[in-house]
């Protein structure tokens, strides 16, 4: 196999052991403040030791007897039983300082595999600030294995910690690992040993401040109450969309103004023909009406990174369990459909966590009904050009309650779907167990990276797969050329108003004109490109004089196929990457077709009625 000599991360959900990965390898792996954010293993190589050495960061277990599947991951790859997977040579145990104990459990059962196997102590700042004392020593001579105090969210210890990796990897040189198999596994100790030698452990090398009531408890009880809790998670929720809209104007208006400012520039200098149209009608309105989504995008993600460091988000998740499980769902499924709102895949793939297969099989169904955030520029674009900019209430913004609207349209849609689908299960009863993490003070520079990844991954989407819709779009809006002496604007000819035409008469019980039937076939890339397909083809298909894509919009469709389209957006699976993996998280061909059949069919329903009621009720 390879001549790299193989690290992994073991440790509970949530101890910091990705945080550790990521300064110990130059990786930019997601770290945040709940369990269950890592639920696949990753590879990466540590640089700056002489031997070859790689690390595998591992999803959390507190046990090697577990419970789900990405628990299973962690549990396989330990035992070297993943198929084409090396064994690790040796153990980076991380356990959490201020949660020693059911840290200590894991070791202990991974010290009876008889690996070489290292010890890091993370979080001992919290620890500390908690008044908790551990002698490191001593517990480094009562487990038999090196101890390394650190503190990953400050890179404190990891300078030691590489130290010691070197060590064991000279010792390891030329040596190779067995596979461990399940019997062996199994022939742990039994559970009184094990308790009676934590306690051991614990008596002889930790002392915990006997006072538990703190600022954190208190907060625990307002945030987790059943009333004020949930009346504090409403308010902060219609707060981000609320911001969402009411912060990004200003710099949606720039960046808007700096598209249009460049498009009349080439216009003017350019000579006209082909390559102004390209560059005008392709390039600038495709990828400049989705950039100016970004403002948007990453107060979203502000915010969420905010819930997610802070340690609210798994409140929220307790605090939602009886009502999900009334819809067959529990907390454990909460995390993943939040992180649905930034992206379904994965949302989708972190339900690996939730340990009842069904109610796996039904978060992994509805997850996309959480709108994700590339359908916020389709929502914000038809928003902005069709709600008026009033204040409603005093001060609530009509367009962000509409923009809350939609997002909570996709929420009760689920809890409906849920609830249809669990009634043909029987129930079973998973409690909710989940460990609370500290809530602390959200650090800046996480934020600061957060929000530096999202924008990244964002402009990389534009850069790629966005532009290059926009320019195949741009193609067929324009070519072939109109015949001579043809009436009517060019892209009516065009292979682009030749599909769009043939679609229409599907989508004509909704409302939908051949131009936003266009729009519909890129997006199922990516959806956000439906904005700039609309760009293209208007900009393409308008008269010389520029007008923003958003006015356009406003004088061609009327208000009842604007909220049509918007009932669409909130059904359509569209989105390929999406199809892919529940593919590949359910492994089933029936499943993957049920789910893009049922959510085409709803989409559609959707649009159909909401255009028919509201051309019946506003004529
Ligand atoms: N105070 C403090 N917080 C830390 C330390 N190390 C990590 N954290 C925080 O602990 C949280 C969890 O860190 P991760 O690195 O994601 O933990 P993980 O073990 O990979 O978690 P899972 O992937 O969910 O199992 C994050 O919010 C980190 O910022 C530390 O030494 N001190
Ligand atoms: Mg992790």
């Amino acid at each position: 196999m390879s001549d790299f000599i193989r690290f992994a991360l073991v440790g509970n959900p949530n101890c910091g052991k990705t945080s550790i990965f990521n300064h110990l390898t130059g990786a930019r792996a997601k770290v945040a403040n709940y369990p269950g954010v890592t639920v696949e293993r990753r590879l990466g190589p540590i640089t700056g030791i002489s031997e070859n050495v790689e690390l595998v960061d591992l999803p959390g277990t507190y046990s090697l007897h577990v419970s789900s599947l990405d628990e299973k991951v962690a549990r396989d790859m330990i035992l070297g039983q993943l198929a084409g997977e090396a064994p690790p040579d040796v153990l980076v145990a991380v356990v959490d300082a201020t949660n020693l104990r059911l840290g200590l459990r894991l070791v202990l059962e991974l010290e009876k595999l008889g690996r070489p196997m290292m010890l890091a102590l993370n979080q001992v700042d919290a620890a500390k600030r908690r008044g908790i004392k551990i002698d490191t020593e001593g517990l480094a001579a009562a487990i038999g294995i090196p101890v390394i105090e650190t503190v990953a969210l400050r890179r404190q210890g990891i300078a030691a910690l590489k130290d010691a990796i070197a060590q064991a990897a000279e010792l390891h040189k030329g040596r190779t690992t067995q596979v461990i198999s399940d019997d062996q596994a199994q022939r742990t100790e039994s559970v009184e040993s094990l308790y009676h030698r934590i306690e051991g452990l614990m008596n002889a090398n930790v002392e915990i401040p006997a006072d538990r009531t703190n600022w954190q408890d208190r907060l625990d009880r307002l945030v987790m109450h059943p009333v004020a809790g949930m009346a504090l998670l409403f308010v902060v929720l219609l707060t981000v969309f609320q911001a969402v809209f009411a912060w990004a104007t200003p710099a949606v208006d720039l960046i808007d103004g700096g598209f249009t400012g460049l498009g009349e520039l080439v216009a003017t200098t350019l000579p006209d023909g082909i390559l102004k149209n390209f560059i005008v009608d392709g390039l600038i309105a495709g990828v400049g009406g989705v950039v100016v989504f970004l403002p948007q995008i990453i107060i979203l993600f502000f915010f969420i990174l905010l819930m997610e460091d802070s340690g609210y988000l798994t409140r929220a998740a307790f605090l939602l369990d009886r009502p999900m499980r009334g819809v067959g769902l529990s907390g454990r499924s909460f995390i993943p459909l939040l992180s649905s709102f930034a992206c379904a895949v994965p949302g989708i793939m972190s339900t690996r966590t939730v340990p009842d297969p069904r109610e796996r099989a039904i978060a992994i169904m509805v997850a996309p009904l959480m709108t994700c955030s590339a359908r916020l520029p389709v929502y914000t674009l038809i928003i902005a050009a069709f709600i008026p900019n009033d204040t409603v209430f005093g001060f609530f913004n009509l367009q962000g309650l509409t923009l809350f609207a939609l997002y909570i349209a996709g929420i009760v849609s689920a809890a409906l779907v849920a609830w249809v689908l669990r009634l043909r299960n029987t129930r079973e009863e998973y409690p909710l167990l989940l460990e609370l993490p500290a809530f602390r003070w959200p650090s800046a520079y996480h934020l600061f990276m957060g929000l530096r990844e999202r924008t990244w991954v964002f402009l990389r989407r534009v850069g790629t797969i966005i532009l290059a819709l926009s320019v195949v779009l741009w193609a067929l809006s324009t070519f072939p050329a109109p015949p001579v002496g043809a009436v009517g604007p060019a892209i009516e000819y065009s292979f682009a108003g030749q599909i769009g035409r043939f679609m229409q008469p599907l989508f004509e019980p909704m409302g939908f004109t051949w131009q936003m039937c266009i729009a519909l076939i890129p997006a199922m890339a990516a959806r956000e490109v439906a904005v700039s397909a609309l760009a293209t083809v208007y900009a393409v298909g308008g008269d010389s004089v520029e007008m923003a894509l958003g006015q356009t919009l406003g004088s061609s469709w009327g208000l009842p196929v604007a909220l049509a389209y918007l009932a669409w957006f909130v059904y359509a699976p569209q989105c390929l990457a999406t199809i892919a993996v529940v593919r590949r998280e359910t492994n089933s061909a029936a499943a993957t077709t049920f789910f893009t059949v049922y959510l085409f069919g709803l989409a559609y329903l959707a649009a159909v009625l909401t255009y028919q009621i509201a051309t019946a009720l506003l004529g």
